[in-house]
């Protein structure tokens, strides 16, 4: 069956720097998918690539991005345009960012129904502050006739929020959107995220390195390492039958009293140009082969994938 959002196969280099190598993954209407792997492994990178934002430098060398019948790399910016904000939405990593800094919220809000339609401002507004509310944002028309440089990081990490799910996106691209917050706003963003999908089917790409967020929300789990994933599946079957030695080193660092000290090296240093496995320098189980061959992302059982040699 076709799926809402597919990524196949695809390549990114920033300048002549390969970043992301062979990532495949996909979403059907209201799954979240949840990508883990430590910092700089790619998983931004996906998301801006599969937005078409990536920075300075960067670009797809290889592959294909669907969002259901349409061939993304083949759309124009204008046309990526229409689609971010009303069908795809971006909750950013950084969400002072993704504000502008001269503007008051409320008319960057005005501007997103202009440009995208479906709602009156009046209806737009009234959905956004009750969005606010529900993430513990109460006074929600003092913070509209803020700009972004008046918030703090949190209270920005929130509106962002509000505002990428304000139109109902079919899809929403959620980079970290916990971190910045305490556990108990954190508890509130997460149901209202399951409730987006619970009402309107969206879909969610969501990047955490909360791996107890990531086994609360998602339905299906990528993780990713030096720009490649190794392992992919329903969440059960990665979180709880992990194959790959780097998925099971994630899964044992993850901190508790009462877990032996992983084995190998979390975090090791991986050249992208080079031949073998990504893990290669970290890996414990390493063979003579690891260093010159790429192991293919191989089924290992049904609808469990893996990137080793050795599973
Ligand atoms: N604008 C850029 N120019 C050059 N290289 C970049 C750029 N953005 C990202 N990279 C490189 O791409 C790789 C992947 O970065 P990315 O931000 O996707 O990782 P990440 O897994 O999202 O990390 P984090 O968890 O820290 O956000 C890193 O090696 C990074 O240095």
């Amino acid at each position: 069956m076709k799926k809402l959002f597919s990524i196949e196969n695809m390549d990114v280099c920033y300048g002549d720097s390969p970043v992301l190598r062979g990532v495949s993954m996909s979403v059907d209407k209201g799954e979240i998918l949840g990508i883990v792997g430590e910092s700089g492994s790619g998983k931004s990178t996906t998301i801006y690539a599969s937005l078409g934002i990536l920075g300075k430098g960067g670009r797809v060398t290889g592959g294909s991005i669907r969002y259901e019948d349409r061939e993304l790399l083949k759309l124009s910016e204008e046309e990526m345009r229409r689609l971010r904000g009303k069908e795809i939405s971006l909750i950013a990593q950084n969400p002072v960012e993704s504000f502008h800094p001269i503007r008051k919220i409320r008319s960057q809000l005005k501007e997103l129904i202009k440009c995208h339609g479906g709602l009156s401002f009046q209806e737009a507004e009234e959905q956004m502050l009750a969005i606010m509310e529900k993430i513990n944002l109460k006074d929600g028309k003092r913070i509209l006739n803020s700009y972004a440089f008046e918030m703090s990081g949190g209270m920005c990490q929130r509106v962002s929020i509000a505002m990428a799910m304000v139109l109902s996106p079919m899809l929403l691209f959620a980079d970290e959107p916990t971190s910045a917050l305490d556990v108990t706003v954190q508890k509130q963003v997460v149901g209202e995220l399951l409730k987006l999908r619970e009402d309107f089917g969206t879909a969610v790409f969501l990047v955490s390195h909360n791996m107890g967020v990531i086994s609360h929300m998602a339905d299906t789990v990528a993780v990713m390492y030096g720009g490649m994933v190794l392992e992919y599946g329903k969440k059960d079957l990665v979180i709880r039958n992990a194959l790959h030695p780097y998925t099971k080193n994630l899964i044992q660092a993850v901190p508790s009293m009462d877990k032996p000290a992983p084995k190998g090296v979390l975090s090791a240093a991986c050249d992208r140009s080079a031949p073998g496995c990504p893990y290669r320098n970290g890996c414990s189980c390493k063979k003579e082969q690891c260093e010159e061959l790429m192991p293919g992302l191989q089924e290992a059982e049904p609808g469990h994938f893996v990137r080793c040699f050795f599973v």
